[in-house]
């Protein structure tokens, strides 16, 4: 499908984002946020080349990935691609566009992922898992030679959590209450936190993830200050088994807005 949108807007920005920059001078083109998607996933996949191991990122950004891989597959424009997903979700998606798919036991090293993000913060941290993939998305990612973020511009923060929104953490269900009061405690060193559990169905059950677990998200009160540093410390907690905070992961981020796409590199964002 053609893309509304003009690719003379695309840019490099070797500066960190500059989130509070003026409003752009009005367009007469208004793009959904879901355009605003899918066009950050076509770029993404502009990165792909025949014969690559690709990570399949999970949510509503990354599905328009999956799409538009499974398209190029279909018309012989891409080749010998062998697809990792990060959820059931994405592999179901795939299976059914006929994306041939492997796991990382046969694959430890992944060419290139391409996954959406919660939140981005200047120096291209992340916040993944408001979907509920976070633990297979980190290991996948994790084991990826490069890792392209794709998002629309209302992801963009000054800090992590600075959307107020969840930031999540896996949890096992064994007296998960224990595990999200600790988790509780060691935040109250950063600012503090509320700390919900997160439920799924009708009947007010916990959300359970693709690896049985439970997911804690957690509300943060201020900016946390040294992200490694509570990175290290929940990940201390027995009960833990992963977080949402993606840090130093990311090769780059496709930023798609009203103005057109910017894209972020690692190496030119700042400190
Ligand atoms: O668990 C979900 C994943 O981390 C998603 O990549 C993330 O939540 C972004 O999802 P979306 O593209 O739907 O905003």
């Amino acid at each position: 499908m053609a893309l509304a949108y003009d690719p003379l807007f695309i840019t490099s920005d070797k500066s960190p984002i500059d989130i509070a920059s003026p409003p752009p001078p009005p367009s007469s083109m208004i793009l959904t946020q879901d355009e605003l998607k899918r066009i950050a996933a076509y770029k993404a996949v502009d990165f792909v080349k025949s014969g690559m191991v690709l990570g399949l990122g999970t949510g509503s950004t990354a599905r328009h990935a999956v799409d538009r891989i499974g398209e190029l597959l279909r018309q012989g424009k891409l080749e010998n691609i062998v697809g990792i997903p990060t959820s059931e979700k994405t592999e179901e998606q795939a299976l059914s566009l006929g994306i041939p798919l492997s796991d990382l036991d046969a694959h430890p090293v992944v060419d290139l992922s391409i996954d959406g993000a919660d939140e981005v913060d200047p120096y291209l941290n992340l916040v993944k898992g408001r979907g509920g993939s976070l633990l297979r998305e980190k290991m996948i990612e994790g084991a990826s030679k490069e890792f392209v973020v794709i998002v629309d511009e209302s992801k963009m923060v000054r800090h992590i959590g600075g959307s107020r929104m969840a930031l999540p953490v896996e949890i096992v269900p064994f007296c998960w209450r224990f595990t999200a009061g600790k988790l509780r405690e060691v935040m109250e060193g950063y600012g503090g936190c509320e700390a919900k559990l997160r439920l799924g169905g009708e009947k007010g059950e916990a959300f359970v993830t693709d690896n049985g677990n439970y997911i804690v998200d957690m509300y943060l009160e201020k900016d946390m200050g040294d992200l490694r540093s509570v990175s290290d410390e929940i990940l201390r907690l027995p009960g833990v088994v992963e977080h949402g905070m993606f840090l130093d992961m990311a090769s780059t981020v496709i930023i798609a807005g009203e103005l057109g796409v910017r894209i972020k590199n690692k190496h030119s964002s700042c400190c």
